[in-house]
């Protein structure tokens, strides 16, 4: 399996390795150890774990999107297309992001065995290019009537260069699309979001170092940074979520199981090597376990600490979290 780059740094092409032979071929459609390994290679994020396929069939000219959906739902999508051919285009609308409004295309198809893996905080659509298209999809969430959103898939602002055709065959909501300047768009992070990042190490004959720096390592300013020791096994911590604090924890000696949860899906991640940390953004709901009798748990956090920052109640959590969904809905 071989990652691409394209213009946008989150978005990848994936070509997979075919094995051919006199009776066809043969090959991975989805290698999750691999797809993890491939990308921390580029330096990207791991996503969460896809949890719904999708598949549609299209005929030539059928133009579905720009689709996304918005926290807690937001969606990761590797896609790809198993008969026929599309193009496929994601555009980031990550508020706050280098490369916002601006778009990739490529063309999938049947016989070049190409998937593009789209991250949360990009919008999706694409084309068929021939009849009975059929399009399959992972996601990292499942589908949220509420919370799907659309994009006008000829904003000029966006300036998608569709390829020519036939007029498209359009549903009538994707019609209805906003512009991208009326949009509820997400974030360049998710609230409620989590993220395990594979830390990269400057290493040479003397031994190994990690130099963890804003922007390449740790995407938020930090404030403050505290570390957790000497806790023993049977011992649980944490317990609470934050109304704005945004931390990355990285085990530097020993372990811990970390369990997050930003109220509607639980993840849960061993820290188990000075190079694994997880980005918790707010609204995270965080547990920690299972510490071996040396752990050194490292936090670096984007504020000093603050008490009325806390949310220990889990009911509490869940509250704000559903009425975050709702002002996300009604804007
Ligand atoms: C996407 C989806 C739709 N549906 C239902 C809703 C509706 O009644 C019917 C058809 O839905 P749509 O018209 O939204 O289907 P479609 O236009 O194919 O939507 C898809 O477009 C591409 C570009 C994407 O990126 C996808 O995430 C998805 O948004 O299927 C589900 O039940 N689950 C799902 O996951």
């Amino acid at each position: 399996m071989k990652l691409l780059k394209t213009d946008l740094q989150d978005v990848v092409i994936i070509e997979p390795t075919v094995f051919r032979d006199d009776r066809g071929w043969f090959f991975e459609s989805f290698n999750e150890p691999r797809f993890h390994d491939e990308l921390s290679k580029l330096g990207l994020p791991i996503p969460r774990s896809f949890i719904q396929d999708n598949h549609s069939s299209s005929q030539k000219g059928v133009l579905r999107g720009l689709h996304y959906q918005l926290a807690p739902h937001a969606q990761g999508k590797l896609v790809r297309v198993v008969s026929g051919s599309a193009y496929d285009v994601a555009v980031d609308i990550r508020k706050g992001s280098p490369t916002y409004g601006k778009w990739v295309g490529a063309e999938l198809s049947a016989e070049n065995h190409r998937m593009l893996w789209i991250p949360e905080g990009f919008a999706h659509g694409f084309v068929a290019l021939e009849d009975n298209t059929h399009f399959l999809y992972k996601t990292t969430d499942v589908y949220s009537k509420e919370l799907e959103r659309s994009i006008k898939w000829d904003d000029p602002d966006l300036g998608i260069d569709w390829p020519a055709g036939a007029d498209f065959i359009i549903s009538e909501k994707d019609r209805q699309a906003s512009p991208l300047k009326d949009a509820d768009l997400p974030s360049l992070y998710t609230p409620g979001s989590t993220q395990a990042l594979t830390l990269d190490i400057i290493g040479d004959s003397r031994g190994s170092l990690i130099a963890l720096e804003k922007s390449s390592q740790i995407p938020f300013e930090f404030r403050r940074v505290y570390y957790i020791f000497g806790t023993q096994p049977e011992v649980s911590r944490g317990f609470h979520a934050h109304k704005d604090l945004r931390q990355l924890a990285v085990c530097v000696s020993g372990k811990c199981r970390m369990l997050m949860d930003n109220g509607v899906t639980k993840e849960e991640i061993w820290l188990d090597s000075p190079t694994k940390g997880v980005l918790i953004n707010n609204l995270v709901w965080r547990e920690m376990h299972d510490f071996s009798p040396d752990c050194v748990l490292v936090v670096f956090a984007s504020h000093e600490y603050d008490e009325k920052d806390y949310i220990r109640n889990y009911k509490e959590f869940t509250n704000l979290v559903a009425a975050a969904a709702v002002s996300n809905e009604a804007v």
